[in-house]
């Protein structure tokens, strides 16, 4: 998560904020540029942000995730931009949980399709609370597609899309993978396409998942010391 101040600059903060770290661009920035430092926070720190958004700047969980997915959105746009896809519109496939993270998701589908894209949303488990049967319904107002079901194999994902956002666990993940996660987990395990994670590639750590190809989106949250940062992407 960038924290406010001048770009690359590194501001003092609270203890928490841990230590910035050179960032080099994604596939759709010219080889070798060096971004502005990036921030990498642990899952204890992205809780801790969490908290002060919302009990000190009194931000709502509706403006967080906006601007989650909105930010998600925009670094997929920067790193993959559609004119460097073989595709046109690209397709992408967006892989929703049932937590925070997954709303997230829709909030960059919703986006991703305003910035030229055509998202696909596959969305297992849904919770019942307005907050995302109100997404749900403005993705669908927005000619967004809904799978029933979770393609089975990898190649066919890569043939029908052209990157992938793993949408499914943020910083609350814990424990083994449970299903119907654990069998898409493996599933996305095996795609050469391109994996965006959201704050974190989903299950990283776990037993059953490892680290495979998930790799974090490069905005927003990355968890330090994982193999999943820039350097192993
Ligand atoms: N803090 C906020 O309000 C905001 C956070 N944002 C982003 O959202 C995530 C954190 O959201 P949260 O809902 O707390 O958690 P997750 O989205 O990571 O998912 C939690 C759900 O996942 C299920 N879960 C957890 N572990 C497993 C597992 N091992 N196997 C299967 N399923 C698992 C769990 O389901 P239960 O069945 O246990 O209920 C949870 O429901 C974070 O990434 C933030 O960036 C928003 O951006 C803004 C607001």
């Amino acid at each position: 998560r960038r924290v406010p101040g001048q770009a690359g600059a590194c501001r003092t903060g609270p203890a928490w904020w841990g230590t910035w770290r050179p960032h080099s661009g994604g596939p759709g920035e010219p080889a070798g540029m060096a971004s502005p430092a990036v921030k990498y926070l642990s899952q204890e720190e992205a809780q801790a942000v969490d908290e002060e958004l919302f009990n000190e700047y009194q931000f709502s969980v509706d403006q967080l995730m906006e601007l989650a997915g909105l930010s998600c959105a925009t670094a997929i746009a920067k790193a993959y931009p559609p004119t460097s896809m073989s595709r046109s519109p690209p397709a992408v496939l967006v892989i929703c949980g049932p937590g925070n993270n997954g709303g997230d998701g829709l909030v960059c589908a919703r986006h991703l399709k305003l910035f030229g894209y055509q998202p696909t949303i596959y969305y297992p488990k849904r919770p019942n609370k307005p907050l995302f049967t109100a997404l749900v319904t403005q993705c669908q107002k927005m000619d967004i597609p809904f799978l029933g079901e979770m393609p089975p194999e990898p190649m066919l994902i890569d043939e029908l899309y052209e990157l992938v956002v793993d949408a499914i666990f943020g910083f609350s993940f814990k424990g083994d993978v449970r299903e119907p996660f654990r069998s898409i987990l493996s599933v996305l395990n095996g795609l050469t396409v391109p994996i965006a994670s959201i704050d974190i590639p989903s299950g990283a750590g776990s037993k059953e998942v490892g680290w495979g190809r998930l790799g974090p989106c490069p905005v927003l949250r990355q968890v330090p010391d994982s193999p999943c940062s820039p350097k192993a992407q």
